[in-house]
């Protein structure tokens, strides 16, 4: 009998995008319910090592808001930018999550907020989570969060707050603080602290929320529900930072990621796709010509398409798989 043994693996699509985007550090991308790519990026502002004073207070307030459109909805296949808003109201630009009425859900650095707002090129804020330019750890604070999921049966926002901060928060639909995890977890197998949970993901099939902890290099999903901790899933071949975790529900569900430079643990900077069940790498992907230089945050559309923002190189690549069949007798 012939069995196809579907084999794949993603490579750069080289011509993406046909005319440049313009794009500052890229920080953020999603994918919106018309199945655009939404890029979240600084325009002309910086995050450098001189952004923050010692108590994570952003020192760059009097270049005020960033002018260019910070949110660009672009079409996934050509790359030509359908919408441009998110003009004079960010500062340091982080995630970027979209809701199932195609809101935007934003996090920023330099504000320690997260903000609902609306995608009708309007830029109304529906809502404000933190308060502007003041960093804390209590329910009203966040400190440099960095990345928001939205479960879209229960409504509840799930926040990773952030660099200064070792914790996922969970809020409801309309704001409300419902519950904390992370830094001092009761699980014996977490004992160590997440390190700059750095992107989050819910996985809607299996209401578990996974998490980049950046510094610590590895991921680790949770109950949604009761931030019970489930599992871990840390390489060696992430080296010692992993900056951003996406997911897809085919079969038992695909793990996508990047990993980062580590001084102590250098290792080719790549795209993964991971089985989430096996904890099995399936395939790693990188560009062409270029070395991806800070990869910082990954996003895959309906059809299989994978798309990586690139904070360093200020760009964004795609990638497709061309199915390889091979039959096996
Ligand atoms: O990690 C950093 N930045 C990236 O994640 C980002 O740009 O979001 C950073 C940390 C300290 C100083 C300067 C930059």
């Amino acid at each position: 009998p012939e069995t196809v043994d579907q084999d794949y693996h993603f490579e750069q699509v080289s011509a993406w995008p046909q005319s440049s985007l313009q794009l500052g550090q890229v920080s953020g991308l999603a994918l919106d319910s018309d199945s655009n790519l939404v890029i979240f990026h600084r325009g002309d502002h910086h995050w450098g090592a001189d952004s923050f004073n010692n108590q994570a207070r952003y020192q760059q307030r009097s270049l005020g808001p960033i002018q260019q459109s910070a949110i660009l909805v672009v079409d996934p296949s050509k790359g030509s930018i359908l919408k441009a808003s998110g003009r004079n109201m960010f500062f340091l630009p982080h995630g970027i999550t979209t809701d199932k009425e195609n809101n935007y859900w934003v996090t920023d650095v330099a504000l320690h907020q997260v903000l609902k707002v609306s995608s009708d090129g309007k830029d109304r804020t529906l809502m404000a989570l933190g308060e502007a330019f003041i960093p804390g750890s209590d329910n009203n604070h966040f400190c440099q969060p960095t990345d928001v999921a939205v479960d879209t049966e229960s409504g509840n926002i799930f926040v990773s707050d952030g660099y200064c901060n070792a914790r996922i928060i969970k809020f409801s639909a309309d704001g409300k603080y419902l519950s904390e995890w992370g830094a001092g977890s009761s699980d014996r197998r977490r004992r160590i602290p997440f390190q700059i949970p750095h992107s989050l993901v819910l996985l809607p099939d299996k209401k578990e929320i996974c998490v980049a902890d950046r510094e610590n290099g590895r991921i680790q999903c949770f109950i949604a529900e009761t931030g019970e901790f489930v599992k871990e899933i840390k390489k060696d071949e992430f080296g010692g930072e992993v900056f951003a975790v996406s997911y897809i529900p085919t079969g038992d569900g695909l793990i996508f990621a990047v990993n980062g430079e580590s001084l102590s643990r250098p290792v080719p900077i790549r795209g993964f796709v991971i089985d989430y069940s096996t904890k099995d790498i399936l395939d790693t992907f990188s560009p062409n010509k270029k070395e991806f230089k800070m990869p910082h945050d990954i996003a895959e559309t309906r059809d299989g398409s994978v798309f990586v923002g690139d904070a360093s190189s200020k760009s964004v690549y795609k990638f497709t798989t061309e199915k390889l069949h091979h039959s096996v007798k």
